[in-house]
């Protein structure tokens, strides 16, 4: 089968973007092992499944699978560049979309400058609901990883993140505590792991490891996670700048009971065909 697809990025963070509505298109974990393969097949951090919904109240479904062929349940900068792939294919006209995902339901929200705003959900600090393994809940949990001690904070963001809080970035840090981590027994499901650098209370720098792909240039779901976990830490305001490798995010967060808002770009690389 000919395969029609588009190649996007948020930050850097790559997609390729296929649209199943219009024709119907099953992947098996081979077939988006092989797609994602940057030297044999057409190379991207996650494969995004454009689908019509299963609700009728909602405008999409949309699925994510990491490059190892996982499925997902969440994609920052995958939702906002899926909303400009319906949008640029005229899957729709509205610029405000409610899409379901393997998490829940998520909203869209197309700015007039192009941004795409996005209502994340409400974050959760429960351990089992990463999961994580906790004897008690406690605001900075302890593990142990490569024989050193590793201080995180667990938190869903509907994917799992351990947020560490770090006095300076490395390559050597990233690749030396990120596998260890994000392969760690205490995390059954895996974990995404973000090393943040707190510049001042509206700023940090980050970093992210990812569960299923490794370092990527940016992760959406990672600056939402490194920004309230800030927050319940009582280092960071309500409104926050971070600096990822491939630019920049804007990310709020009120506080309990409150969504986490993700402000970004998205952008289209280019259109392709390749068989399956
Ligand atoms: N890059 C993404 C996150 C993709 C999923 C993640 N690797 C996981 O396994 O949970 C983002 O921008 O949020």
């Amino acid at each position: 089968m000919l395969l029609k697809f588009t190649k996007m990025h948020g930050l850097g963070n790559d997609f390729v973007v296929v649209d199943a509505v219009s024709r119907k298109v099953y992947f098996n974990k081979a077939q988006i092992e092989r797609l994602g393969d940057r030297n044999r097949g057409i190379g991207f951090d996650q494969l995004l499944v454009v689908e019509p919904p299963s609700n009728p109240d909602m405008d999409f479904r949309y699925r994510i699978y990491n490059c190892d062929g996982s499925e997902v349940e969440h994609c920052g900068n995958g939702a906002r560049c899926f909303a400009k792939f319906v949008l640029d294919r005229e899957l729709t006209h509205k610029r405000q979309i409610n899409v379901e995902t393997k998490r829940g339901q998520i909203q869209l929200n197309v700015l007039d400058n192009g941004q795409v705003e996005v209502d994340m959900g409400e974050p959760s600090f429960l351990p089992a609901d990463l999961p994580f393994t906790a004897d008690a809940m406690q605001d900075l949990y302890q593990i142990q990883a490569n024989g050193e001690t590793v201080e995180l904070t667990p938190v869903s963001v509907g994917n799992p993140h351990a947020v560490i809080r770090v006095d300076a970035l490395s390559d050597e840090l990233v690749n030396r505590i990120g596998p260890v981590v994000e392969d760690h027994e205490a995390f059954p499901n895996n974990v995404n792991v973000g090393f943040m650098q707190v510049v001042s209370p509206t700023e940090v720098n980050l970093r992210v490891y990812e569960r299923g792909v490794g370092e990527t240039q940016a992760c959406g779901t990672g600056a939402c996670a490194a920004v309230v976990a800030g927050i319940k830490q009582g280092w960071l305001d309500k409104e926050v700048l971070v600096h990822l490798p491939g630019g920049d995010l804007r990310i709020a967060w009120q506080g309990p009971t409150s969504p986490i808002i993700m402000t970004g770009a998205a952008e289209k690389v280019f259109e392709g065909q390749i068989y399956l």
